[in-house]
């Protein structure tokens, strides 16, 4: 498959490397200073850029009828129309707050644990997130996608980034040197916790989930998510 990269920092870098050992070919690295983009060469597109050129990433490349795969975050505000876009266009789009196994399998569990929690209402819950230093946004694209796994299954309406007001999911964001990512989800009671965890190790996860998202939507037309592509409940 002929891949464009838009972004080309730590993970536009991270997905070359999988996508090569994978057998693919970039076609174009894509930055903020880049004039022309000769779309008639690629196959897919995967936007790993910033929450500013998200929107214009996955808009140039839906009108010009390519199949696009976002993990940027910071940008959700532009979700909707890139949904619109993708469906007046008859595109293909997905985008993933996180494309790693071990997180589209975490979000699981979170859903499952907020189902049996939403009945004791001694507990309360909370998130926290830790990234390194270098991110722009906060709360992470996943903490907000584990909020609305909660959201979903319980009385809580709203996430909030630290304090919260009654029916508000507290989330800290940390920022720590050299950190993937890691985040927790915590119930308290006066008497007990319990806390669930995921830690990236490294990025490779993120990088090769994309670029299995991105192996798996050209043909397709629709707008998809990662339980699509992993084929999860
Ligand atoms: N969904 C997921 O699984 C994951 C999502 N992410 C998200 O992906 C995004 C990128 O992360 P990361 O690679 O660590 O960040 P980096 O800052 O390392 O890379 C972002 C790159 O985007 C470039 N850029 C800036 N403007 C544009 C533009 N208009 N078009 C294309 N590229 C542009 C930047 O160039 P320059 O430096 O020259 O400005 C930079 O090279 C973040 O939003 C992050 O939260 C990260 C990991 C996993
Ligand atoms: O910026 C990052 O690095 C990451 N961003 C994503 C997020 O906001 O959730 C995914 C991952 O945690 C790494």
């Amino acid at each position: 498959m002929n891949i464009a990269l838009f972004g080309y920092g730590k993970m536009g870098k991270m997905i070359e490397q999988i996508a090569l050992k994978r057998n693919h070919t970039i076609v174009a690295k894509v930055d903020v200073d880049t004039t022309e983009i000769n779309y008639s060469e690629i196959d897919v597109a995967i936007d790993f850029s910033m929450p500013n050129a998200a929107y214009g990433n996955i808009k140039n490349c839906l009108e010009h009828n390519i199949p696009v795969i976002s993990g940027t975050t910071g940008w959700l505000q532009d979700y909707q129309n890139a949904v619109d876009l993708c469906k007046e266009k008859n595109g293909a789009f997905i985008y993933a707050s996180n494309f790693s196994l071990g997180v589209n399998l975490f979000f699981e569990l979170n859903s499952y644990l907020a189902k049996m929690m939403a009945p004791l209402k001694q507990y309360n819950v909370s998130m926290e997130e830790i990234h390194h230093t270098q991110k722009l946004d906060a709360p992470s694209g996943t903490a907000i996608t584990l909020a609305e796994g909660v959201i979903n299954e319980t009385d809580y309406t709203n996430w909030k980034l630290d304090e919260a007001g009654e029916q508000e999911i507290p989330i800290t964001a940390k920022r720590i040197a050299d950190t993937p990512g890691t985040h927790t989800v915590s119930y308290d009671s006066e008497v007990d916790g319990i806390e669930i965890k995921h830690t990236a190790h490294n990025r490779e996860g993120f990088a090769l989930g994309a670029v299995i998202a991105a192996e798996w939507i050209v043909g397709k037309s629709g707008v998809f998510t990662m339980k699509d592509v992993l084929n999860l409940s």
